[in-house]
């Protein structure tokens, strides 16, 4: 069977609940149109006010390739006084498959640690949540030449106490703070398979061959240019897109480009 392929956007705070919706309606009617052929996960992160109706959205157009829902944080607590937080009981009601955990944006602008992450981790694992942790270096990391014990430290804590049985909802993207957002600056594709080797070093340090299975994303400035030579590294499984997916038919152009190459 052909390798699976993985493509998804993170709409971060820019889309409200309506136009989320247009979005998503567009998005679902052309990825139907993507080669059946392809074994694809798609799955697009609204921000919390938009995941009711985007689930909904998604549910009522049928596509040969639907696209998963998933949040963009999630307290660890089913419960609790945790006021402005959102728990993994209140997305299960919803409807949301996919938890996104450990955001450069989460760590870096609101200061979450490694140890935060894997309690958000565990707890989106033991509900069953497709859960995708991010990790990656800062430019200063990078500069000092740490950004590979970085990132096996933030998988080595990040990822403590998951067992073998809950790796098939793992995800990991590899997100160089560096590299993302207006002031990113795009990694070269060479400098992305080398980290992402990396990361797949470390997965099977943790968890044995069954480690390799887990799939590796890469995201950060990803855009039309750079995205045909990033997907096809050998240790990139997909791409995860911030900017250049905002508007449902780039995101599809830019996809089917790949996937009819
Ligand atoms: O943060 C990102 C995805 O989570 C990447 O964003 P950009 O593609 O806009 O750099």
């Amino acid at each position: 069977m052909a390798k699976k392929i993985y493509f998804g956007t993170n709409l971060k705070m820019y889309k409200g609940n309506a136009e989320v919706v247009d979005y998503l309606t567009q998005l679902s009617q052309l990825s139907d149109t993507l080669p059946a052929d392809k074994d694809l996960e798609l799955f697009v992160i609204p921000s919390f006010t938009a995941l009711s109706d985007a689930v909904a959205a998604v549910r009522s157009i049928s596509s040969k390739h639907p696209i998963m829902i998933g949040a963009q944080n999630m307290n660890p607590h089913d419960c609790g006084q945790f006021t402005g937080d959102i728990s993994p009981l209140m997305l299960k009601e919803l409807g949301v498959r996919l938890v996104m955990i450990g955001h450069s944006e989460r760590r870096h602008v609101f200061k979450e640690t490694d140890q935060e992450e894997n309690a958000k981790v565990l707890a989106a694992l033991k509900h069953q949540f497709v859960t995708l942790l991010c990790v990656g270096e800062t430019l200063e990391q990078k500069n000092y030449d740490i950004s590979d014990e970085i990132l096996r430290t933030q998988l080595k804590i990040g990822l403590h106490g998951v067992t073998p049985a809950q790796l098939p909802l793992l995800r990991i993207a590899y997100e160089p703070v560096w590299a993302i957002g207006t002031a990113g600056i795009p990694a070269s594709a060479d400098y992305a398979d080398a980290k992402q080797a990396v990361i797949k070093q470390c997965l099977i340090e943790l968890f044995g061959k069954e480690g390799n299975k887990i799939p590796v994303f890469y995201g950060g400035s990803v855009n039309p240019e750079n995205a045909p030579e990033l997907f096809v590294q050998p240790h990139i499984d997909g791409l995860f897109i911030g900017r250049s997916a905002w508007d449902a038919e780039k995101f599809y152009t830019l996809m089917s480009g790949l996937l009819t190459e």
